[in-house]
C-alpha cells in the first residue's frame, strides 16, 4: 500500500538546496511529515543522497538515473549505487532531464528489480498513459510551461491531472498519478488531490521560500 498523499520535494540544484543546505531542508521535511502525519519524499543531488539519508528516515529519491549496467559508464549514475547512498528510488524522465521510452523502462524495470521506487515524470495526459503501461509506481505529470513560474498546474490546467487520472485507470490502475508544477500553497495542493491527483511534485514554491517549513506547513494544511 502506497501512503498517499505524498510530497516529493524535488530539490534541483538550487544552492538553497545544495550540500549542508539540502540537510536543513531534508530535516524541515522530516519534522513536517511527524509533526502532520503527511507522507513526504526528498530528491537532493546525487552527491548529497548519502549524508541526507543518513539524516532522515523520510524517503530519500534520486533525481535521475541511467539506464547502464554495472562496468565501463564513467560519469553515469548507476542504479545500485544510488542504492547503496541511502535511495530509496528514483525520479525518472524529468522535464530537466528527459530519457527515452526505451531507456524510461529500463530504468523503471531496474527499479522493480532492486525493490525501489520508481516516479516517472511526464509532460501531458498522452505520455502520462504511455508512462503508466510501464507499471512505475508513480507518475508525476507536470506541463513544462508553469515549471517554476508559480502558476499552479492544479490551477490553470485542471484538465491535465484529471485527463491524466482517467488515463491512468485505464491503463494500469495500480500506477499512483501525481502532479506538479508550479504548486506551492495549500490550496494548490487540495486541488491537486480533489482532482484525483494522490500527491504532489515541486521545488521552487518551498526551496525559494523565505520559511520552507512555514511553507511546507501551509503546503499540507487543507489535505
Ligand atoms: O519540476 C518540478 C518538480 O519536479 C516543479 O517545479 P516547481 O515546483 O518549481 O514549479
Amino acid at each position: 500500500m502506497k501512503d498517499t498523499p505524498i510530497v516529493i520535494l524535488n530539490f534541483k540544484t538550487y544552492l538553497e538546496s545544495t550540500g549542508e543546505r539540502a540537510l536543513e531542508l531534508a530535516s524541515i521535511c522530516q519534522d513536517v511529515a511527524d509533526e502532520t502525519g503527511v507522507n513526504m519524499a526528498v530528491a537532493p543531488q546525487h552527491m548529497d543522497l548519502h549524508r541526507v539519508s543518513e539524516a532522515v528516515e523520510i524517503q530519500v529519491l534520486a533525481q535521475h538515473i541511467d539506464p547502464v549496467d554495472a562496468g565501463g559508464h564513467t560519469g553515469s549514475v548507476l542504479a545500485e549505487c544510488a542504492r547503496d547512498s541511502g535511495a530509496d528510488g528514483t525520479l525518472i524522465n524529468h522535464s530537466e532531464k528527459r530519457m527515452q521510452l526505451a531507456d524510461i523502462e529500463w530504468v523503471v524495470s531496474r527499479m522493480r528489480e532492486l525493490e525501489m521506487m520508481s516516479v516517472v515524470c511526464t509532460n501531458n495526459v498522452m505520455t502520462t498513459a504511455a508512462a503508466a503501461a510501464l507499471g512505475p509506481d508513480f507518475v508525476a505529470v507536470e506541463p513544462p510551461e508553469l515549471i517554476g513560474s508559480g502558476i499552479p498546474v492544479s490551477k490553470a490546467e485542471p484538465e491535465v491531472i484529471t485527463g491524466s487520472v482517467d488515463a491512468v485507470k485505464k491503463v494500469n490502475p495500480e500506477v499512483s498519478v501525481l502532479c506538479g508544477a508550479g504548486i506551492s500553497t495549500g490550496d494548490d495542493m487540495k486541488a491537486a488531490v480533489d482532482l484525483g491527483a494522490e500527491g504532489v511534485l515541486l521545488a521552487s514554491g518551498i526551496i525559494l521560500a523565505d520559511s520552507p517549513r512555514d511553507a511546507l506547513l501551509d503546503l499540507v494544511s487543507k489535505v
